[in-house]
């Protein structure tokens, strides 16, 4: 049978899993973001504070080339002025540098522009001042008008400076502000990813516990699968075993026979039971052991009453729940529930039961295939019972119990042969009812029927277990004595003959005269060499017997010598 692989099931939790991925992307993305934007607010932080230094810068240097030229206008010194007029061109480079950094237009812009038209009149001044000086000197005039230059162009130094100071501050004030929106932005989008992730990681637990669940529970059933494909194939197992316990019971010829293949059946298709067979005796009031298996403990009854049995009882298979009552015949200590007691029936007539016990509690599947051992058994047991009627039928005679004449005639010729191989005497005698005809039309045909019935009982009764006694034709009867001699088969004739004399016939409780009998007697191979020649002499003897009045026994020794025995 071919197996289908089970695809993975999604899990439910697959797209809250998803989202929440998402999610954490995008709140990464927005701490990427915040740091890239970070970044920027950091570049033009350094600018804001490179741009405050070269305005100070700018500033110190210039108050400086104007205490220069102070100190010229009044002390005709010229060195300071001559070094503060050599940094010009790196004071014209700085303020450019001012101007490119800020936007064109803007206020910060317009204020560089201002401070670069300051360091170019400064610079401009102090060449004018120093190329003054070279040629004249400083005047007063010059004097007082340069003080007043100095203090203007300084005055708008400073408010250009300051300007591009607070425009410089308020930049990195806003700067500080967005520096805290960022720092907000990006502690939650931590705190989200933070909870994202632990969300993501509580959700991978559970997915993985509830796979390693899913994947026990998988082992479970296919656990369970494989039990339940083996019980299958112990069903189909057992199922084919009794179709041949079927085939193997049918040539049964004995209840040893059909033991021997139960024992065999049971050791495979109830291996964890311990049982026995047991049948009802003939008589109906006790059931016996036929065969047994494994090792019960405690031991199995051997024997007990159809009565002890709720089986047998009922005619179903018992228990038939776990409280049922339990069955008499349990030894004790055993388990009620976990015994199986199957009936065996055929045609309507309980004939044993199949009794089995474990260990554990029996299924419906072995309660089944149990019943149905039984039922096969039972047609096994009503089978050869059958067989065993139709053979004594067909030796027996129906009307006395005794013999039929075709068995009497084989076994006189079987006891010759038997005799003459062990040199032994074989004592045949023939029994005749005197005057039967005339018991029958005094007391009717059936009368008769009931008169041979009881000669046949007082026959069996009256042989040797290892002598034979047949009906040999209508109202005659064999007697077949192994190893007897001529005396000994002469007394046996007599109590015979004694016997049926002093036997009133008892015709439904009403009782009639005696019969008699007459008796010949012969013995082989003194009286006839061959069977047959000897069965003659033995009809001549008894022949005779009626000739000479009957109730009386003649041996073939005797013939022609008259009466042998008679009361
Ligand atoms: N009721 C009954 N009668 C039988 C049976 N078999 C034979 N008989 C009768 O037995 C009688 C035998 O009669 P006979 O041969 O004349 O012999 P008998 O009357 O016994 O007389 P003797 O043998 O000469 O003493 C016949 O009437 C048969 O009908 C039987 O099975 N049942």
């Amino acid at each position: 049978m071919a197996k289908s692989t089970p695809s993975t099931p999604r899990s439910p939790r697959t797209p809250a899993l998803l989202l929440l991925s998402g999610l954490l992307l995008l709140s990464l993305l927005v701490q990427l973001g915040v740091a890239w934007w970070a970044r920027a607010d950091q570049r033009i932080s350094v600018e804001q504070s490179a741009v405050l230094q070269d305005a100070l810068w700018v500033r110190g240097e210039l108050h400086a080339m104007a205490a220069a030229e102070t100190l010229w206008l009044t002390q005709g010194v010229a060195d300071p002025l001559v070094r503060a007029q050599r940094k010009g061109t790196e004071l014209l480079s700085t303020a450019e540098r001012l101007l490119v950094r800020f936007e064109q237009g803007s206020a910060q812009s317009g204020h560089a522009k201002q401070l670069l038209a300051l360091v170019q009149e400064s610079t401009e001044r102090a060449q004018e001042v120093l190329s003054d000086a070279r040629q004249a000197g400083p005047s007063s005039g010059t004097l007082a008008m340069g003080h007043g230059l100095i203090a203007a162009r300084l005055d708008r130094l400073d408010s250009v400076i300051n300007a591009l100071q607070s425009g410089a501050q308020s930049e990195l004030r806003a700067l500080d502000e967005r520096a805290a929106s960022r720092f907000l932005i990006s502690a939650a989008a931590g705190l989200a990813s933070l909870i994202i992730a632990s969300l993501m990681l509580a959700l991978l637990y559970f997915e993985a516990r509830s796979r390693a669940r899913a994947e026990h529970e998988q082992g479970r059933l296919a656990a369970l699968t494989e039990q339940a494909e083996r019980r299958a194939q112990k069903r189909e197992q057992d199922i084919q075993r009794l179709a041949e316990l079927g085939d193997q019971l049918r040539p049964a010829k004995s209840i040893e026979d059909i033991a021997e293949v139960l024992g065999a059946t049971m050791r495979n298709v109830f291996a964890q039971f311990d049982g026995a067979l047991y049948l009802q005796a003939p008589s109906r009031n006790v059931v016996r052991r036929q065969v047994g298996w494994g090792k019960p403990n405690p031991p199995l009854e051997d024997l007990f009453t159809p009565e002890d049995c709720w089986a047998m009882r009922r005619g179903v298979c018992y228990p038939t729940e776990p409280h049922s009552p339990p069955c008499r015949h349990l030894a004790e200590g055993t388990n009620p529930k976990h015994v199986i007691c199957a009936p065996l029936m055929a045609t309507g007539e309980i004939m044993g039961v199949l009794h089995l016990s474990g260990s554990m509690l029996p299924d419906l599947h072995e309660r089944r295939i149990a019943q149905a051992l039984a039922d096969q058994l039972g047609l096994a047991v009503a089978n050869l019972r059958l067989q065993e009627n139709l053979r004594v039928q067909s030796v027996r005679d129906m009307a006395t119990g005794l013999y039929n004449r075709r068995y009497i005639e084989s076994a006189l010729l079987r006891e010759c042969l038997r005799a003459r191989r062990s040199q032994q005497t074989l004592a045949i005698i023939l029994i005749d009812l005197d005057r039967f005809k005339d018991f029958n039309e005094r007391h009717s045909h059936e009368a008769g029927d009931a008169a041979l019935g009881q000669i046949g009982s007082i026959l069996n009764q009256t042989i040797r277990p290892e002598d034979l006694a047949g009906r040999y034709s209508g109202e005659k009867f064999m007697v077949l004595m192994p190893e007897a001699d001529l005396s000994t088969a002469m007394d046996r004739a007599e109590l015979l003959r004694r016997a049926v004399r002093s036997t009133p016939i008892d015709l439904h409780g009403r009782r009639v005269e005696a019969l008699t009998c007459s008796i010949g007697l012969a013995l082989f191979p003194l009286h006839g060499s061959e069977p047959a020649l000897c069965l003659r002499a033995t009809e001549r003897a008894l022949a005779e017997a009626k000739k000479d009045g009957r109730d009386r026994i003649v041996s073939a020794e005797d013939e022609g010598a008259g009466k042998v025995a008679q009361s």
